[in-house]
């Protein structure tokens, strides 16, 4: 656990390095945390355009749109990481800011997920819709777990799920998912001997990890409860 957290925070500081140049000069054309953070929810309201998009004029055969909408996820992340960095560097913290940004994060999700949804949907994958949603409940619990025990007095930001890997997950297997269908076409099947059904297609790319996040958000959810439930019964014991 402390190697994983130790892992996250060289990683998220190596990010730092990359993107500080960009933050100083976002800094310097004028443009504040809060805009930063605007900036990255209407980017992922084009995400959900791009899938809603793809389910009305694209087919089961070309997954590009999937591709593209993943390569927009993975950009509108981007802009996770620069408003926080916009306040720091520019020295513009506010108590606000902080708030603004966790709804305007929740919002990004939901809307993120009401897209796949309906690319879901109405490409008949009806089964993976419904994973798809239970990865929106976890996702969101995660968050509201952590946002509730800080009301509550105790920070609780661990887990294998937190937003930044959540984003990255999505968006780098859409857009693999998308790049694959390229080269093996959206519609590819593989069928196993003495298995009536087939294994695996293109989607499944995309819809396999949705499904493993669908377990691994609430199970990430259900251990910060646990961890905040020891913190309380700490802070009780010693009130
Ligand atoms: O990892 P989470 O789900 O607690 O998300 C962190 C938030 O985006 C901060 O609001």
């Amino acid at each position: 656990m402390a190697q994983q957290t130790s892992l996250r925070n060289n990683l998220q500081l190596g990010i730092y390095r990359v993107i500080d140049p960009f933050v100083k000069v976002l800094i310097k054309v004028g443009l504040t945390p809060n805009a930063v953070t605007l900036i990255g929810f209407i980017l992922n309201i084009g995400v959900a355009a791009v899938f809603i998009w793809g389910a009305e004029e694209g087919t089961r055969d070309n997954l590009n749109e999937v591709g593209w909408a993943g390569a927009l996820i993975l950009f509108a992340g981007l802009f996770d990481m620069l408003d926080g960095q916009v306040a720091r560097l520019g020295n513009m913290k506010s108590v606000f800011g902080a708030l603004f940004d966790s709804v305007l994060d929740r919002y990004s999700e939901l809307i993120m997920f009401l897209g796949i949804c309906y690319y879901l949907v109405a490409n008949h994958y009806f089964l993976s819709s419904i994973f798809a949603f239970i990865a929106l409940i976890g996702s969101m619990m995660v968050s509201y777990v952590r946002a509730r025990a800080e009301g509550l007095g105790v920070e609780i930001k661990g887990g294998l799920m937190q937003r930044p890997e959540r984003v990255v997950t999505i968006g780098l297997f859409a857009l693999i998912c998308g790049i694959a269908s390229t080269y093996m076409g959206g519609d590819y099947k593989l069928y196993v001997p003495g298995i009536k059904y087939h294994v695996f297609e293109t989607m499944s790319i995309f819809t396999f990890p949705i499904t493993v996040l669908a377990v691994l958000t609430n199970l990430t959810a259900f251990r910060r409860l646990m961890d905040a439930k020891k913190a309380l019964d700490e802070a009780e014991n010693q009130a």
